[in-house]
């Protein structure tokens, strides 16, 4: 890979490698745009299968956190942390406290907080040597663990959804499709199941399968039968990329409304299902209320505010089946449209001349 190369691509910023032998850190933070103001975005744990692949994925993942803070109206520019390494066996105190220290002497350009296989109590770890980590325990005026929140955006994200392809958002009846029972998809269950929605699901995982259809009565298929479900609505809440070539002609809901971010293989799949009639509320607009959430700690930390702030994904998701009418583009142009519009709108304001400390004759 040329890292320059695809970094030009996209304008990045910066890329931050960081390694600690003693811990076994070996991470990668990738800084996308801080136009609007410092980076924010999650730190994800995962085996990569290669070290090009986790460069990718850290600089994929933060310049989708650059639209989703800006699409959402937050203050914030866009970064992602990746840890290569195993969750499950890999993590030990020292490694997230020596990634803590990267985070500090980036000095607030970089903010993080949860991400697949990261835990609040990993970030109470970073937070014992920095304080730009959010999603931190309550017991430090915190957010905690921002999946319930991400879960219940995607929940009124999916009515506006709803609304635009059914004439109502009311999700009585409707069967929703939902790939992953994980964090922020079992609590999406809740959600639906006490609205009476019908819920079809699957997962890797057999223990969060057999949850859902105990707790929500859901009916569990194989992880491939997910997207030919006779359903209204697909939620797809674990991988990326699952909008595709084979996916595709396999689908038979009208909606498709879910967390997993980067959900186009290729833009091109956002044209093929725009020109299908399906309804696709963009992922990183659908998904934002976990970043909204932690981003108010940022303010000091009130959860009404916060979880207003999130209901406000419902008019953001009209605003933009509005502007996909108004220019006949698809919904995920749409809303790089309203996110790109607004960077540069302050990039604007913010480049006019303000007087410093300095004298404005000598310089001095
Ligand atoms: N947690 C949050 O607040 C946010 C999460 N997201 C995105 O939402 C998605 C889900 O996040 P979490 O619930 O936190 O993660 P999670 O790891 O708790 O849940 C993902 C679930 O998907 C399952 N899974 C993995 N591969 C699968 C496959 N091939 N078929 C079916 N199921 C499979 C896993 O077993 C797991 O239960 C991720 O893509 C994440 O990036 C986006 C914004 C915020
Ligand atoms: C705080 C996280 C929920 C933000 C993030 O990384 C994301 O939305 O993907």
């Amino acid at each position: 890979m040329e890292i320059f190369k695809y970094m030009e691509t996209y304008d990045y910023e910066q890329l931050v490698f960081c390694q600690d032998q003693t811990s076994g850190l070996k991470a990668i933070i990738a800084i996308h745009d801080t136009t609007l103001g410092p980076a924010l975005g999650g730190t994800r744990m995962w085996t990569y299968a290669s070290e090009s692949e986790a460069i990718e994925d850290a600089l994929r993942l933060a310049r989708g956190m650059t639209y989703k803070n800006a699409a959402a109206g937050l203050n914030l520019g866009g970064g992602k942390a990746v840890i290569i390494g195993d969750p499950r066996t890999d993590k030990n105190p020292e490694l997230f406290r020596a990634f803590g220290r990267y985070i500090q002497g980036l000095n607030g350009r970089y903010i993080t907080a949860e991400d697949v296989g990261t835990t609040e109590e990993d970030m109470d770890l970073i937070h014992s040597e920095t304080d730009y980590v959010t999603g931190v325990s309550a017991e430090f005026g915190s957010s905690g663990n921002p999946s319930p929140v991400t879960a219940y955006g995607i929940y009124i994200g999916m009515k506006a959804a709803a609304k635009e392809a059914f004439g109502s958002d009311s999700l009585e009846g409707k069967t929703v499709a939902v790939q992953g029972v994980g964090n922020v998809a079992y609590t999406l269950c809740r959600h639906l199941h006490e609205e009476g929605a019908k819920l079809i699901v699957t997962d890797i995982n057999k223990e969060a399968v057999q949850r859902a259809v105990e707790e929500f009565g859901a009916k569990a298929v194989d992880i491939n039968e997910i997207y030919s479900q006779d359903a209204d609505i697909f939620a797809p809440c674990a991988l990326g990329a699952i909008i595709n070539d084979t996916t595709i002609p396999q689908f038979k809901a009208k909606v498709i409304a879910g967390s997993a971010n980067n959900q186009l293989q290729d833009t091109v799949h956002g044209d093929l299902i725009h020109e299908m009639g399906i309804v696709y509320a963009p992922d990183y607009v659908i998904n934002s209320g976990g970043v909204i959430n932690v981003a108010d700690e940022l303010a000091g930390y009130n959860r009404e505010r916060a979880l207003k702030r999130v209901e406000g994904i419902y008019g953001t998701i009209e605003q933009i089946f509005a502007i996909s009418k108004r220019d006949k583009i698809p919904t995920y142009l749409a809303a790089d449209r309203l996110a790109e519009e607004r960077i540069a709108r302050v990039a604007k304001s913010r480049g006019q001349f303000l007087q410093n400390e300095k004298s404005i004759i000598s310089g001095r």
